[in-house]
């Protein structure tokens, strides 16, 4: 019989518990009725059991998980300070089976119990998942992930970004090394610029909390963007496994820069002011037209932090396959309307024969649709009244909305053990930072850079795998000794440039956040 697992969510009363965990949880349970998952939610909120089963009913109802509410009557919700010895230790006490500890709280309070928790006995291969951002700068994700790696070992960490869970996202690896017609063309040779942009009309959404301290760079574009862009320009992976496939993405972002080395020259910032949102956003659930404050007058926005709600830069991945490319990232709240795509512009070819008229100045464009999933092949194309006139014509496959949500995906890799679609951390460094090997702690706990870790738990029998992982076979055994992940990470080049980049923002730009309606 599958072994059980207890998801206990601390922070299960915010926001991102309901919006995203709950109708993912919602649609495994409903995909996979085999698994065998106790859900417990912790939070500062004094909940009664009432509340917080209606609030997971009705998660569950919206992923049509309905037929799955019974299940919920075993689901309990305790009010906690997870900052508290005691009450985290009442909380992780007792469990039977694996313990994933899902922190849905706000940073801060993310390492406070991470802090706590070392003091506390963890029941065996228990796993720790945590939302973006890791630290604040190089310093301080080096430290947050030398205190993990005192709790649990790194093949027992997912730092949680849900665009590596986005079926588009994975779509990219079939259409990019799985076509003659595209991977002999995937670079400088051919392609002339990248273009990621995920313009949002959904505004703050009383997240100051949380986003005014971030803003747009660090929220989206130096986590989920550059996340993407490492999947456009890395090499081919020999598999799409924890090793080789995080390998292939961090050498990219290993490689990548600002263009030409000038933040300023290569970046823009805004941030929204007044005005009506007249979109739909069907992905959000957005349906009505509604009024959206100016952002430095919502509730919680401290003006003088000066933060961003639009976010684009332009880096330069430097490796011969893309020397010479602008990549091109962008992400912005209360925009005109959702705009959420991966656009990749081909060159024009060389020569066009005489006779053909009307000759377009750009080459063919490849599209990707981040949700709901879309791809279009732009090219041109003649025929139609006038048989030697060119004109620019889309072949788009519509490829619905993913079966799976993303969280849906990034969670059922998380309760499988599969660290392929997590962000792996810095290994112990002596340089610049204060982590140190850490003493790993409970049975099968290892030094993660240099042995083999203990084998996740296997899935329960006769259930669907994830999307990914049931594509592929052996996902779940432990890497190879000899093949293990390289002494240094993405993470502190490309924290450092992001760090760089807001500063330098911060800086020259003081006083000058220019103003921009939501219709920009
Ligand atoms: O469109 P999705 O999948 O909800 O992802 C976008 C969201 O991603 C989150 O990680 C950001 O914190 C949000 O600000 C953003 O709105």
């Amino acid at each position: 019989m599958a072994s059980e697992t207890t998801l206990l969510i601390l922070g299960a009363s915010g926001d991102l518990t309901s919006r995203l965990l709950l109708p993912a949880i919602g649609q495994l349970m409903e995909r996979e009725p085999g698994r065998r998952l106790t859900l417990r939610g912790a939070g500062s909120d004094d909940w009664s059991q009432k509340r917080w089963r209606d609030c997971v009913r009705s998660a569950f109802a919206a992923s049509d998980a309905e037929e799955q509410a019974s299940r919920v009557e075993d689901t309990t919700y305790t009010k906690a300070d997870v900052t508290d010895r005691d009450a985290l230790a009442a909380l992780v006490e007792g469990v039977q089976g694996r313990l994933v500890i899902y922190f849905a709280l706000p940073p801060a309070v993310t390492i406070a119990a991470c802090e706590v928790l070392k003091g506390i006995t963890l029941p065996t291969n228990t796993v720790l998942a945590l939302e973006k951002p890791f630290g604040s700068d190089e310093h301080s994700a080096r430290d947050l992930n030398a205190l993990l790696r005192q709790l649990v070992p790194e093949e027992r960490i997912f730092r949680v970004d849900h665009f590596l869970g986005r079926s588009t996202l994975l779509n990219v690896l079939g259409v990019r090394f799985a076509n003659r017609l595209i991977e002999p063309v995937w670079s400088a040779d051919h392609v002339q610029s990248v273009l990621v942009r995920y313009d949002e009309a959904l505004a703050l959404e009383n997240r100051a909390r949380y986003y005014d301290g971030a803003g747009a760079m660090i929220d989206m574009i130096q986590s989920h963007l550059l996340q993407v862009l490492a999947v456009l320009a890395m090499e081919q992976p020999h598999d799409l496994d924890e090793v080789d496939l995080r390998d292939a993405m961090a050498a990219a972002l290993r490689a990548t820069r600002i263009w030409d080395d000038n933040p300023v020259r290569s970046s823009r910032r805004g941030r929204y002011t007044a005005g009506r949102l007249a979109v739909k956003d069907d992905v959000h659930k957005v349906q009505e037209a509604r009024d959206v404050p100016s952002y430095v007058e919502e509730e919680g926005v401290d003006p003088s932090r000066d933060t961003e709600t639009l976010a684009e830069i332009t880096c330069e991945v430097h490796t011969a396959r893309w020397a010479g490319v602008p990549f091109t990232l962008r992400s912005g709240k209360a925009m005109k309307e959702r705009t959420a795509e991966i656009v990749v512009t081909f060159k024009p070819v060389r020569h066009i024969p005489d006779g053909l008229t009307e000759r377009p100045a750009d080459g063919g464009v490849l599209r990707f649709v981040l949700g709901p999933d879309q791809i279009d092949l732009v090219l041109n194309v003649n025929g139609g009244d006038d048989p030697f006139a060119l004109r620019r014509d889309v072949l788009s496959s519509n490829l619905g909305k993913g079966t799976l949500l993303a969280y849906t995906e990034v969670l059922s890799e998380i309760l499988d053990g599969d660290v392929a679609l997590s962000v792996r951390g810095m290994p112990p460094s002596s340089a610049g930072g204060s982590s140190s090997p850490s003493a790993t702690r409970g049975p099968g706990a290892t030094c993660p850079w240099t042995s083999t870790p203990p084998a996740p738990s296997a899935p329960p029998a006769g259930r669907p795998r994830s999307a990914r992982s049931s594509a592929r076979s052996g996902a779940h055994l432990p890497p190879p000794a000899s093949r293990l992940p390289p002494p240094r990470d993405f993470l502190s080049s490309m924290r450092r440039d992001a760090v760089r980049l807001v500063s330098c923002w911060k800086g020259s730009l003081e006083g000058r956040m220019p103003r921009i309606r939501p219709d920009w």
